[in-house]
């Protein structure tokens, strides 16, 4: 179950005798499916589809914007994918974690919730939680809703529908963890919250919009993003005092191989079965509004006399 808290505790770590703790801070996501491992590495719940992702990721040009992958590993009778631990790069790094795309659910959820549908009370309670309005008459008399139902309620409630992406999570620099993105909606107030993550700071901006930009050159390019179908991916973001900072795609447990010859343009707009997910319209918004936070360039004024 996802956690949301202000913040994660650190997973437990498992360290070789001797050797120095990593940093590691959980922002969003799957509490229990972390360890933190040695030599700034990371163990994640193997799954299956993610290991192949990683696999092929590896191989292809996306490898520079994604945590370099080491292998399965078993721990205590449980399969781990091992990955690296962006957070070493940083110092007390701040970071945020965008959900991208315009769908958060795959076309093969939509069609097992049409053939065998299963009402989730947890779902349900989320919902009632944020917006005891939100069920129908008929949910709340089930006090269930069904997973797709429920994940298309939280697209259309924060900015995944309108600007293809979400803000999931942020730690900023002085340690201020915040969850709180549901109703985070309008292009206005997502600029807001990214402004707020990067303390105001354009050389910040900078530094992410030239990464990203780089990212997008490198996506429109890539065969792995052109045959897959890449949802429930999340961006993460990290900076530090220092003046690093960086960009990496992450989480790609509902990423999956399109059918051949079926590619994606990740612009198009979904309709079932075409399999668009609306990354890269997401990835333009993000560029654009990061863009629009930047001050205005200063002009050259008038020459002097
Ligand atoms: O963010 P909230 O509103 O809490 O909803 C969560 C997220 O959408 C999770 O996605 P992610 O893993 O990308 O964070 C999703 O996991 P899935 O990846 O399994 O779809 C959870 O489904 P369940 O795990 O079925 O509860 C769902 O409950
Ligand atoms: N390689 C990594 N390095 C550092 N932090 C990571 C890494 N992968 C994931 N995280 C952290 O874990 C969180 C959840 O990761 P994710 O892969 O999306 O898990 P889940 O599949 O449970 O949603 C991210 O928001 C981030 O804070």
């Amino acid at each position: 179950m996802q956690n949301d808290t202000w913040m994660t505790q650190p997973s437990s770590p498992l360290l070789l005798p001797g050797t120095e703790p990593q940093p590691w801070l959980q922002l969003v996501g799957h509490a229990e499916s972390f360890q933190v491992g040695e030599n700034g590495r990371l163990l994640k719940r193997h799954c299956e589809g993610e290991e192949r992702c990683f696999r092929r990721l590896m191989e292809d040009r996306l490898s520079a914007f994604v945590p370099s992958f080491h292998g399965v590993v078993q721990h205590e009778g449980q399969d781990y994918t091992m990955m690296d631990n962006l957070l070493t790069r940083f110092h007390a790094p701040a970071i945020m974690d965008c959900k991208m795309g315009t769908r958060t659910y795959q076309e093969e959820e939509l069609r097992l919730a049409r053939e065998r549908p299963k009402l989730r009370q947890d779902m349900y309670e989320k919902m009632v939680a944020v917006d005891p309005g939100a069920p129908t008459a008929q949910e709340g008399a089930q006090r269930g809703v069904l997973k797709t139902r429920y994940m298309q309620w939280r697209e259309s409630l924060s900015s995944t529908t309108t600007q293809g992406f979400r803000i999931e999570g942020v730690r900023k620099a002085n340690g201020e963890c915040r969850t709180n993105f549901k109703r985070t909606k309008s292009r206005e107030q997502v600029g807001e919250a990214l402004r707020d993550f990067v303390d105001h700071d354009p050389r910040t901006v900078r530094g992410y919009l030239s990464r990203l930009k780089q990212l997008r050159h490198t996506l429109e390019a890539s065969q792995f993003f052109r045959t897959h179908e890449v949802v429930g991916s999340s961006l993460l973001f990290l900076h530090d005092a220092a003046g690093r900072s960086g960009v990496w795609m992450i989480d790609f447990g509902k990423t999956s191989p399109l059918p051949p010859p079926l590619t994606l343009d990740h612009r198009t707009p979904w309709v079932e079965g075409n399999r668009e997910d609306g990354y890269l319209w997401g990835l333009d918004n993000l560029i654009a509004i990061l863009t629009d936070s930047l001050p205005p360039a200063r002009t050259p004024g008038p020459p002097e006399p």
